[in-house]
């Protein structure tokens, strides 16, 4: 696994480590690829058997509020919303740096049923008691200033036919939408979009996981990788770490000239 930006660590108060910034995990893919389930495993995982405080944040909070006329195309599945225009990329940015930045954070919540952002409801991100942050969306590989703000980065490949019967399933039978246009967006809009803007960001991953969530030989490894990653240098290490740079020193004054 490539560890192309390691975090910074500072020791706090009682000599325990401290990410000096939250460790930033990109998380793309197709839709219902998984994502989602593999973020809620990756935090689950990592609350429960390292104690790390973690927040997933979804693309969806980016999208960009409709005008009347897209909200009607959006109630007739004739809205792209897979299309990189649909989201707010400076705001994604903004968010991303600030929580970066360890800010206080007002997260806006989505709502996929009317096509909009809830009406003066967050989710408030203090990012400064945050270890691990997970972005997931489509195009969160999309932006390159937003791709350089990640610690790490995950592309979860699943099957199109799978990806495509969990979207049905999910738009029909949960969010009540009619199955006739479902697949109409998804012929007209998602998948050429996958294809256009999504897929070709694969590229740029320094983790794929096939088959998504159900994968947890790539979960367990990734779990690993991050808690090697903010736990900083342990005591075992620095011992050998100390040790090797006594032998160095050793050897450099014993050796003959
Ligand atoms: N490994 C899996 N096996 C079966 N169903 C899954 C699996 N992973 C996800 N799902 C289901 O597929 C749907 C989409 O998954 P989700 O994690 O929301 O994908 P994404 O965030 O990529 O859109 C959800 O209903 C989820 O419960
Ligand atoms: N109002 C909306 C907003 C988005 N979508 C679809 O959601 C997909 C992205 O979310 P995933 O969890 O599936 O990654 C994307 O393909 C949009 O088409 C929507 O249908 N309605």
């Amino acid at each position: 696994m490539a560890n192309k930006k390691r975090n910074e660590f500072v020791f706090n108060m009682n000599g325990h480590v401290e990410p000096q910034r939250p460790f930033l995990i990109g998380v793309a893919g197709g839709t219902a690829s998984g994502k989602s389930t593999v973020c809620k495993r990756i935090k689950e995982k990592l609350g429960e058997e390292h104690e790390a405080r973690v927040v997933i944040i979804g693309q969806e909070s980016f999208y960009k509020d409709l005008t009347p006329e897209d909200r009607e195309k959006a109630d007739l599945g004739q809205y792209n919303f897979d299309h990189p225009g649909a989201l707010d990329i400076h705001q994604m940015h903004k968010t991303l740096t600030d929580i970066i930045a360890r800010k206080i954070v007002k997260m806006p919540l989505y709502d996929f049923k009317s096509n909009a952002r809830l009406k003066d409801k967050y989710a408030i991100v203090h990012a400064s008691d945050v270890h691990v942050v997970l972005f997931e969306g489509i195009l969160a590989f999309y932006d390159k200033r937003i791709r350089d703000l990640f610690n790490m980065k995950c592309f979860v490949d699943t099957d199109p036919d799978t990806r495509l019967e969990r979207r049905v399933r999910k738009d029909t039978l949960e969010m009540n939408r009619d199955l006739e246009l479902v697949l109409n967006q998804y012929i007209t809009f998602v998948k050429p979009s996958f294809e256009d803007f999504c897929l070709p960001t694969k590229k740029y991953a320094d983790v794929i996981i096939p088959r998504g969530a159900e994968n947890t030989v790539a979960i367990d490894l990734i779990v690993q990788h991050i808690q090697d990653l903010i736990r900083g240098p342990q005591p075992a290490d620095k011992n050998r770490l100390r040790n090797r740079a006594r032998h160095h020193s050793d050897s450099m004054v014993s050796r003959p000239h």
